[in-house]
C-alpha cells in the first residue's frame, strides 16, 4: 500500500535544473500539488536571467548537462553560482547512483542534501521538506530563541551554539513529530546517539520504549533471533519464548546503531521485515504486525554507504527517508567553549573538585585541537583534566591530548595570553577573528590554503568571515 505523503509547504518556491526535459517535467508534476511554484530550466545558461524574477527557496540541481561530461564541473559551477545569490536558495543535488561521490564534493561545497535518480517520490518530497525547514529556521532565528519555540528539543542535551547545531535542533524540531524514518550520519564521537533520543523524546513516541540495538555487535546466526524473536524450541539452546527487539520497541522508537557493519544477509532479512511491516518469530507461524519508528545511524562516509558491497539500495531507501548530518566537531569548534564549560562543571561535581579556571592559551589550543574523537573524545580529556590537573587553572596537558596534532592554528601571543578566565566566549571570540585574520593575510586570502591552516573545512570558514564580518 503507497503510504500517504506527510508534506506540504504551499508558499515554498522549488526550481528544477535539468537538461532532461522528461526529468524535469517528472519532477514538476510531482511536486505541483505540495509546494507552491514549481519553475524547471533545462539550459542552465538561462540561470542567471531566470534569477532576476524568481527567487527559489530550494534548488535540484543535476550535475551534468553537456552529453559526454561527466566530472560535475558545470553542475558545481552552477551551485556556486547559487550560493553567490544575495539570499541563496538550498541546492540538492541530482546524480546517478553511481555519482555519490559527485554529489558529496557537492555537499562539501555547500549544497544541502542529494538524491539519487531515479528517485523516490516520497524521499524526494521529505528531501525538499527538510531543506526548506532548515532555510526557513534560519530566518525564524533572527527573530526568536529556538527553545522557547521547541522546548522537547531545547531539552535534548545537545549543547552548542553554533549555526550547524542550531540548523539540526531545528531540523529535529520540524522531523521528530512525523513517523518517518530516520538516518543520522556522523563521525564516531559527534552525538548521532544523542540526537536519535532527542527525535523519539520529541516524537509522539515519547511515551513508550527508545530501544538501542548496535547492529554490528549482533552475530549474523543470532540476528534473527535478537530482532524478531524465537519460539521455544525453534533451535538448539532456545529454552523459552522470547520477544524480539522489534517486539520489544512496540509503539516506540528502535535505534539501529552502527548500520554500516551490518552484513549483507542480514541487511536482506531487514528489508522483508520492514517491507511488510511485520516479524515472523523462529519457529512461529503467524507473523506479528510490528509498529515502530526506525531511526539508524552509521558513521560510514556517504560515498562508502551506497557502494552496493557495503549496503542494499533497496534497504537504504527504505531507512533514509530524511538523513540528519552531524558535522564532526572539529566543523564547529565554536561549541567547544560550551561544551568545554559543561563537562568540566559535570566531572567537578561528580569528583568534587573546586572549579578552576582555563587560561586563554590553554582554551585556544583546545578549540583549535581537531577532536578526531569528536564530543566523546572532548568529554573524556576534561574528566581527565579534573583528575590530573592540580595547578590554579587548567593547563592544556591536564586535558592529555596529543599536542602534535594541536598545532592547525597559531594564534599569536599577546600579553594577555598570560592572564587567566572562565570560558568567555566574547574573549574566544576576538581570538578566533585574530586567527581568521592571521590564516588569511598569509594565505593572501585563498580560501582553501587559509581554511587548511585552521584546521577547518572552506564552508566552515565561509560562516566564520560571515559571521565576524572579514
Ligand atoms: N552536542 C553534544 N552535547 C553534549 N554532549 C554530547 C554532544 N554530542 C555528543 N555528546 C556526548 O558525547 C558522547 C558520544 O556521543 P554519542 O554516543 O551520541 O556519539 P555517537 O556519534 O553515537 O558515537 P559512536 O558513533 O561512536 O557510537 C556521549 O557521552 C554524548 O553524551
Amino acid at each position: 500500500m503507497q503510504r500517504k505523503m506527510p508534506y506540504t509547504n504551499p508558499t515554498a518556491t522549488i526550481l528544477i535544473i535539468d537538461d532532461d526535459a522528461d526529468i524535469a517535467c517528472a519532477a514538476q508534476l510531482l511536486l505541483r500539488r505540495r509546494f507552491g511554484s514549481i519553475h524547471t530550466l533545462t539550459d542552465p545558461t538561462g540561470l542567471t536571467h531566470l534569477l532576476k524574477s524568481v527567487q527559489p527557496d530550494v534548488v535540484l540541481l543535476d550535475l551534468n548537462f553537456t552529453p559526454g561530461r561527466i566530472d560535475g564541473s558545470e553542475g558545481l559551477a552552477l551551485l556556486d553560482m547559487l550560493q553567490n545569490q544575495a539570499n541563496p536558495p538550498a541546492v540538492i543535488t541530482m546524480t546517478a547512483y553511481a555519482d555519490v561521490p559527485l554529489a558529496v564534493a557537492a555537499l562539501k561545497r555547500g549544497a544541502t542534501d542529494f538524491i539519487t535518480k531515479p528517485w523516490d517520490n516520497e524521499h524526494l518530497i521529505a528531501t525538499i521538506q527538510a531543506a526548506l525547514t532548515r532555510r526557513f529556521a534560519h530566518e525564524k532565528s533572527k527573530q526568536t530563541t529556538f527553545a522557547s519555540n521547541h522546548p522537547q528539543v531545547a531539552k535534548s542535551g545537545l549543547i552548542g551554539n553554533s549555526r550547524a547545531m542550531n540548523d539540526l535542533r531545528a531540523m529535529l524540531a520540524s522531523v521528530a513529530p512525523t513517523s518517518a524514518n530516520v538516518m543520522i550520519l556522523g563521525e564516531n564521537g559527534v552525538g548521532k546517539e544523542l540526537v536519535a533520543r532527542a527525535i523519539h523524546d520529541a516524537s509522539t513516541r515519547a511515551g513508550n520504549t527508545f530501544l538501542s540495538v548496535d547492529m554490528g555487535a549482533l552475530p549474523e546466526s543470532t540476528l534473527e533471533s535478537e530482532l524478531f524473536g524465537h519460539r521455544k524450541g525453534s533451535f538448539t539452546g532456545a529454552q523459552g519464548e522470547r520477544a524480539g527487539r522489534f517486539q520489544a520497541a512496540r509503539g516506540g522508537t528502535l535505534f539501529l546503531d552502527e548500520l554500516g557493519n551490518m552484513p549483507l544477509g542480514a541487511q536482506a532479512k531487514l528489508l522483508t521485515v520492514l517491507e511488510r511491516r511485520e516479524v515472523t518469530p523462529l519457529g512461529a507461524d503467524q507473523p506479528i504486525a510490528i509498529d515502530v519508528r526506525i531511526v539508524s545511524a552509521t558513521n560510514l562516509d556517504e560515498v562508502s554507504l551506497y557502494q552496493p558491497q557495503v549496503f542494499r539500495s533497496d534497504l537504504l531507501f527504505r531507512l533514509n527517508t530524511i538523513v540528519i548530518r552531524v558535522p564532526p566537531l572539529r566543523e564547529r569548534n565554536e561549541d567547544v567553549p560550551m561544551l568545554l564549560e559543561h563537562y568540566l562543571h559535570h566531572y567537578q561535581q561528580q569528583y568534587q573538585r573546586a572549579a578552576r579556571p582555563v587560561s586563554v592559551t590553554t582554551l585556544s589550543r583546545l578549540v583549535n585541537y581537531p577532536w578526531p574523537g569528536n564530543v566523546r573524545e572532548l568529554r573524556q580529556a576534561c574528566e581527565r583534566a579534573i583528575i590530573l590537573g592540580n595547578n590554579t587553572e587548567y593547563d592544556f596537558h591536564d586535558f592529555g591530548l596529543p599536542t602534535a596534532s594541536t598545532n592547525a592554528t597559531t594564534v599569536t601571543s599577546t600579553p594577555a595570553d598570560t592572564e587567566t578566565m572562565s570560558v568567555d566566549s566574547v574573549r574566544l571570540e576576538s581570538l578566533e577573528r585574530e586567527a581568521i585574520n592571521t590564516a588569511l593575510a598569509s594565505a593572501q586570502g585563498n580560501i582553501s590554503q587559509a581554511s587548511k591552516a585552521l584546521g577547518i573545512s572552506r564552508p566552515a570558514l565561509y560562516r566564520k568571515i560571515e559571521k565576524h564580518g572579514i
